[in-house]
């Protein structure tokens, strides 16, 4: 039996098990063997994908990867909101390779991929769905477009397939410390109560994988799903933004439903609808800001702004700017909304915010 058969049948046997505290330990066990035979799926792709047409170079401050079912309106978006040209037709498939632009933001350059369209079973390597999926797994954000004026099984569906190669949207890892060891068996602690997993079942899908000594301590209430994600360790955990296009063929009150859902944005890209909107809300999921910097006795380069990740220290800001300042800096001054007074003197650690402006003193 081929890998892909293992895996159908061990899903066919999940559907038809039903979920109850009796079948609790035996579903964990089916869904360990699925996660493995998945990731051995994904390993031999990896050589054959250079050269075509998918292995576009990073560029820029981030990358979005534009991911949908054929003709939802990819390469439409790419050719307005970037000075490329991708072809766009009223056929399926009109793209066949990757396609990269940059969205010019704030100051910002993102790189956006217009990708080929992929369809149910993509992970399984329908279409050219494989190599879609690997350029995603790059992505610091994926932007999941999708017909408005389709049914939202579409979503569904392809959430399913990303989910299925690992990749995990608007999610955060899960707080599980798990190490291996050389002996000693394994250790198992939590920091809370446990509802969805006990150590016996946490003890069965090591033995799953052939550990049998580790370190493992849960420090949130986890899930046999979540465990298995992090013996994985090859998963990553991504932004998503779900675009709704062709809004300019629904009624009003259906997009108003739309515009509601969790991480949504209604566009339309042939009309230019709500795309200024769409751009405010990229920036924001990327989790990008501008720092300014200030030299002593002149006004901020508000024309060159620096820019970097949320959460990034005065140290990152260092860096971006020289990389030996961080030796020679004594101390920072910072206006903005990261400081109580503007100016401050702030330390090495000391956290950014969105458009603050910084003048670092050196020793
Ligand atoms: N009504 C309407 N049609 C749109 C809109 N945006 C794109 N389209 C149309 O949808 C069709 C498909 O657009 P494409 O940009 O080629 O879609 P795609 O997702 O890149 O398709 P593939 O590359 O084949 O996967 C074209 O006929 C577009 O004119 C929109 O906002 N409203
Ligand atoms: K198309
Ligand atoms: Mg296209």
């Amino acid at each position: 039996m081929g890998i892909l058969d293992k895996i159908s049948e061990i899903e066919k046997e999940i559907s038809r098990t039903q979920k109850n505290k009796a079948t609790e330990y035996h579903l964990g066990l089916l869904k360990a063997k699925l996660a493995k035979y998945r990731s051995q799926l994904l390993e031999p792709s990896k050589k054959s994908e250079k050269g075509d047409g998918f292995d576009v170079l990073k560029s820029g401050d981030a990358r979005v990867a534009l991911i949908g079912f054929p003709s939802v309106g990819k390469s439409t978006l790419l050719s307005t909101l970037t000075k490329t040209e991708s072809e766009a037709a009223s056929y399926e498939f009109t793209t066949l390779t990757c396609i990269p632009g940059v969205i010019e933001y704030n100051g910002a350059n993102i790189q956006l991929l217009d990708l080929p369209g992929i369809i149910e079973g993509a992970s399984q390597g329908k279409g050219r769905g494989r190599q879609v999926i690997a350029v995603a797994r790059t992505a610091d954000l994926v932007l999941m477009m999708l017909d408005a004026t389709k049914q939202d099984v579409q979503r569904q569906l392809l959430e399913k397939e990303l989910e299925s190669v690992g990749i995990r949207l608007n999610k955060q890892k899960p707080n599980i410390y798990f190490k291996i060891k050389k002996g000693g068996g394994i250790s198992f602690n939590s920091t809370c109560p446990l509802t969805k997993i006990d150590e016996k079942l946490v003890q069965m899908i090591l033995h799953e994988y052939k550990i049998f000594n580790a370190e493992v301590l849960f420090r949130e209430d986890c899930t046999a799903d979540e465990l298995i994600d992090v013996i994985c360790a090859n998963r990553v955990y991504l932004p998503c933004l779900y675009v709704y296009n062709k809004i300019d063929q629904i009624s009003i009150e259906e997009v108003n439903r739309i515009a509601r859902q969790a991480h949504s944005v209604v566009v339309s890209c042939n009309m230019k609808l709500n795309l200024d909107y769409l751009l405010e809300v990229l920036w924001e999921y990327l989790s990008l800001i501008r720092v300014y910097t200030k030299k002593p006795g002149q006004p901020p380069d508000f024309a060159d702004g620096l820019i970097l990740r949320k959460g990034v220290s005065v140290e990152h800001v260092c860096h971006a700017i020289h990389r030996n300042l961080v030796q020679a800096f004594k101390y920072a001054l910072v206006w903005g909304t990261s400081t109580k007074y503007s100016p401050q003197r702030v330390g090495i650690s000391h956290i950014m915010h969105d458009e603050d402006v910084i003048q670092v003193v050196k020793k």
